[in-house]
């Protein structure tokens, strides 16, 4: 194990896809990296500019994960070296918070010989999160639809359709989920209620048979994207007329402020889509980025290296040609 180097690259992910609050998750094509040795002392290299002001110390998030999976595991690694290289940006509605947790166990697992089975790393992740559509898709990469009880989170895997791609459009806006989430509603009517179980059940029946013209229809919502929209000025007129401009669908991604367009790659009629979304955004002062991403098809990619055989280069370096 001392002479153990793991390096867990983590996919990001947008949760909800609309009706599927905390329920719905796809994995994305940005990624974070996580490197794991133990150490004498407890250090941090950090690298990519979405790491700023994260915590160096035994208070960061990474660190706490790996110790939860020790502790489960009944081993004592109490200094860890970590690295980290991310292209996911922090609070933002892509998974940053749970690419976190599933790389930081995934990565403490496998320095430890990988005594915890991928079903318990999800129980784990989904108790920490607090809700299972983030980390289910970036444990598992793909479409995750999966429930949770408060005490065990089920889940099952969908491939995502080949001919999907996204749209996001990142606000330069921080908006932390635990805001977005003091937005919604305690009580809900049946009919929201009723509402939501109809297109989110269409939503996924669309997605597994490839219908992909039915999600137009399928991706709406009335439970919590009508209460979070004043928080992201714009998201309104984005979500009801992306269609015009070749979107398949849009959503807010996660508890935002990041919009997704759904968009079928073959269909080649979404060239107006980029440039409505960031007029939109901007008519409302809201500077943003875009990027085109694909789903993910693979949840955490792992390397295990023998330091004591290899020189430990820097994780940028090793890491060259996939950032
Ligand atoms: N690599 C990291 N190391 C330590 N803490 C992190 C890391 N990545 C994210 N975090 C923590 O997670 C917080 C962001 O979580 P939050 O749930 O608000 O947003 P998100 O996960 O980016 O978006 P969403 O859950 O809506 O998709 C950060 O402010 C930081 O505290
Ligand atoms: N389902 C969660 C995802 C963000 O973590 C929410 O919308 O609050």
């Amino acid at each position: 194990m001392n002479n153990r180097r793991v390096i867990v690259r983590v996919p990001a992910s947008t949760a909800n896809l609309g009706p599927g609050f905390d329920t719905l998750g796809m994995a994305l094509s940005l990624y974070a990296w996580i490197e794991l040795r133990v150490s004498e002392q407890t250090e941090y290299q950090f690298y990519g500019d979405q790491m700023r002001g994260l915590p160096k110390d035994k208070s960061n998030l990474i660190y706490k994960v790996a110790q939860l999976v020790f502790k489960e595991a009944g081993v004592q690694v109490p200094e860890l070296s970590i690295s980290m290289h991310s292209d996911i940006p922090l609070t933002r509605g892509l998974g940053s918070s749970a690419s976190a947790i599933v790389g930081a166990l995934v990565a403490a697992n496998a320095l430890i010989g990988s005594p915890l089975t991928d079903d318990k790393l999800f129980q784990m992740a989904t108790a920490l999160e607090g809700h299972p559509d983030n980390v289910g898709a970036s444990m598992f990469g793909g479409i995750v639809v999966s429930a949770w009880d408060g005490e065990r989170a089920d889940y099952i895997r969908l491939e995502p359709d080949p001919r999907l791609k996204t749209l996001v459009a990142i606000p330069a806006f921080q908006l932390s989920t635990e805001k977005a989430r003091h937005a919604l509603p305690t009580q809900l009517s049946m009919a929201d209620a009723v509402y939501n179980v109809g297109r989110s059940s269409l939503l996924v029946a669309a997605l597994a048979s490839g219908e992909l013209g039915m999600i137009r229809h399928a991706m709406k919502d009335r439970l919590h994207q009508p209460y979070r929209a004043a928080l992201i000025p714009g998201m309104a007129t984005i979500l009801e007329r992306a269609v015009e401009y070749g979107a398949l669908g849009a959503a807010l991604s996660g508890a935002g402020p990041t919009l997704i367009a759904f968009v079928d790659d073959k269909a080649g009629d979404a060239d107006a889509l980029e440039p409505f979304l960031l007029e939109t955004l901007k008519q409302e002062g809201i500077e943003a980025r875009t990027l085109w991403l694909a789903p993910a098809v693979l949840g955490p990619r792992i390397t295990v290296e023998d330091i004591s055989k290899q020189p430990a280069v820097p994780l940028p370096e090793r890491i060259k040609g996939e950032v």
